[in-house]
């Protein structure tokens, strides 16, 4: 008989992206619904590249919480070249950014503000090393020489190894990981380097997207891959390993700006995130390592403390809608119109 109910410590994300502006009143709430804490990455137009306005940021996203929640917005900064020491420093003392976010220059969205060379920022990483800041990573090289297949494994072999190898001490999320390759780095490496994974990369590969019609609510950067690296995915994140916990990278964009000539990278998953991981753990017989993916393991890697309430999923099935509310536009939801298999009871 299949499980019909499962109740998990309260689950928090640790990388999704809210957006600004208008659309805060609607990513937001969807976050604020059973979700306890999220890493709210800085990719906005300008990035939040100082302590001041992660700050502001931060203000803002709580002002779109609905009323009555404890929703608790985890800032982070967006690292460029000009990025301080003192920056770190004041990061660190302010006590609401808890990370800061390397994306590589021309990446994924919004990273023209980004790094184009690491060895550049090397001493903004020692200090980060020294203070127990974590480095969240976009781990794709950008040349466009490298096939877009190969850009997850080539950043990993070129600027991530030669990266931890100066920096040993320095506390790594490898964000959104797509390959096998990226799963063995993340395994054989110490303790204080770990990987988020999203539903997306573990429900799907790069069939669903191109094969029998382009499907652009699929792409993402890092682009979905070969089955068998899906099968890695799931594997690790299945796997009851600390090293793996959960990380949306719920990434809306207005259906316009996906469904056209040269589309935007970006999968929303917020309407039914731990819904979506159910599933892919169901499938794999893995239900009892739900807790820990989700609730536990992200948690302890950042040095916050678990939630001690619950959610309660329970197995029934529902149709997505076709689009929600996004500020002014509407957004595409994976899955949209499709059945799911679980709810998160109100
Ligand atoms: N993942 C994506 O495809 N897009 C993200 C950026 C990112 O996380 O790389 C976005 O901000 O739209
Ligand atoms: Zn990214
Ligand atoms: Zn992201």
């Amino acid at each position: 008989m299949p499980e019909t109910t499962l109740t998990i410590a309260r689950p928090d994300d640790w990388h999704v992206h809210l957006r600004d502006g208008a659309a805060l009143a609607d990513t937001v709430p969807a976050m604020a619904r059973y979700f306890g804490r999220a890493i709210v990455m800085p990719n906005l137009l300008p990035p939040a590249v100082t302590p001041e306005q992660a700050g502001a940021y931060r203000e803002r996203i709580l002002a779109a919480r609905p009323a009555g929640s404890a929703f608790e917005p985890l800032m982070v900064l967006y690292l460029t070249e000009g990025t301080t020491v003192d920056d770190i420093r004041r990061a660190k003392a302010c006590g609401y950014v808890h990370a800061v976010k390397l994306y590589p220059a021309g990446a994924t969205t919004n990273s023209q503000s980004g790094v184009t060379d690491v060895s550049n920022v090397d001493a903004v990483l020692a200090e980060m090393a020294a203070c127990g800041m974590p480095l969240l990573i976009h781990g794709e090289v950008t040349h466009s020489e490298i096939d877009i297949f190969a850009r997850e494994k080539v950043f990993i072999d070129t600027i991530l190894k030669p990266l931890v190898a100066r920096h040993p001490t320095l506390r790594v999320v490898l964000e959104h990981i797509t390959t096998a390759d990226a799963v063995e780095f993340v395994r054989e490496a110490p303790a204080h380097i770990a990987a988020t994974i999203t539903a997306h990369h573990l429900l799907f590969n790069r069939n669903h997207m191109l094969a029998g019609g382009i499907r652009p609510h699929y792409y993402c950067l890092p682009i979905l891959k070969h089955s068998r690296h899906q099968a890695a995915l799931i594997e690790a994140a299945t796997s009851g390993s600390a090293k793996f916990f959960l990380g949306t990278d719920s990434a809306p964009h207005a259906q316009g700006a996906k469904e056209a000539a040269c589309g935007c990278a970006g999968a929303y998953t917020a309407h039914a995130a731990i819904e979506l991981y159910a599933e892919v753990f169901e499938a794999a017989n893995a239900l009892d390592k739900l807790e820990g993916f989700a609730s536990h393991f992200g948690a302890d890697f950042y040095g916050l403390p678990r939630h001690r309430d619950t959610i309660t999923l329970v197995r029934k099935d529902w149709t997505v809608p076709a689009s929600y509310p996004f500020g002014e536009h509407q957004v595409i939801p994976v899955r949209a119109g499709e059945l799911l298999a679980w709810q998160v009871e109100a």
